[in-house]
């Protein structure tokens, strides 16, 4: 799967599992079978952190993983790592403002996915709509799972950057639980980017089918009512 336009894209963002090894108890790829199974809509692989994998056993994991998320035909992103991306025909990079410009990685990946991470609305307004598919906005919400994650924004964010108009997809990420998960689709996320909400529970593929389901009825929620507000004007 390439460059999917606008809709399918934001449809794929509703549920983003982000993980690497440092992140899971078992084997990852285990784990994301089972929040595949659960309804995850998108797999980020992040080997990151001390003693994360590199070389041979990177790529064969990320390898394992790919395979598991082509069989549900899940489009599957590698961070930073293009070259990683490109040796395993992944379908998709997500970079950082730190990562290697935008527009180098959109040459050497033709029509791959590209995501890349902002965290305000100067950012955003950067962000190059040929370059880019989509935006990763974080941290919402304090998080334990990245390093040196920025201060939290909270969804204000993401409500800021759809009145200011801003039109590419937009998953938020960070500190993203069951419980917090509808303020971001409330704020005009097209879903939510975790990592700990799904690695850490002690049933993936359940805590997967209560995110995703609590995604769906926002959105549905957010469509309602805009759809009201629209009749209101017209009346
Ligand atoms: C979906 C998504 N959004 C943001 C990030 C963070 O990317 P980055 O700022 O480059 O930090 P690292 O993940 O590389 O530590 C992400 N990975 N995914
Ligand atoms: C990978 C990542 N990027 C962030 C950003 O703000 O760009 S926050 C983050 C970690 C998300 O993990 P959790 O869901 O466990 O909080
Ligand atoms: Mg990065």
């Amino acid at each position: 799967m390439s460059r999917l336009e606008a809709s399918r894209l934001r449809k794929s963002l509703r549920l983003y599992l982000v993980l690497g090894s440092a992140n899971c108890k078992i084997d990852p790829a285990i784990v994301v079978e089972e929040a595949i199974r659960g309804g995850v809509t998108l797999v980020q692989f992040r080997e990151k952190g001390g003693n994360a994998l590199k070389g041979a056993e990177k790529e064969e994991l990320a390898r394992r993983i790919h395979t598991i998320c082509r069989r549900f035909g899940i489009p599957l992103i590698i961070n930073d790592d293009v070259d990683l991306a490109i040796a395993i025909d992944a379908e998709g990079v997500h970079i950082g403002q730190e990562d290697e410009p935008a527009d180098q990685v959109r040459k050497r990946i033709g029509d791959k996915i590209l995501g890349l991470s902002v965290h305000s609305m100067e950012e955003a307004e950067l962000a190059d709509h040929r370059i880019v598919d989509y935006m990763g906005v974080g941290p919402i919400f304090p998080t334990l799972s990245k390093d040196d994650a920025r201060e939290a924004q909270g969804p204000g964010v993401i409500r800021e950057m759809k009145l200011k108009n801003v039109t590419l997809p937009i998953v938020g990420i960070g500190g993203i639980s069951m419980e917090r998960a509808s303020e971001v689709i409330d704020a005009g996320a097209d879903g939510i980017a975790v990592i700990s909400a799904i690695t850490g529970a002690a049933d993936h593929g359940a805590a997967a089918q209560k995110l995703v389901c609590e995604v769906a009825a926002s959105i549905e929620r957010r469509g309602s009512s805009q759809s009201h507000q629209k009749d209101d004007t017209t009346k």
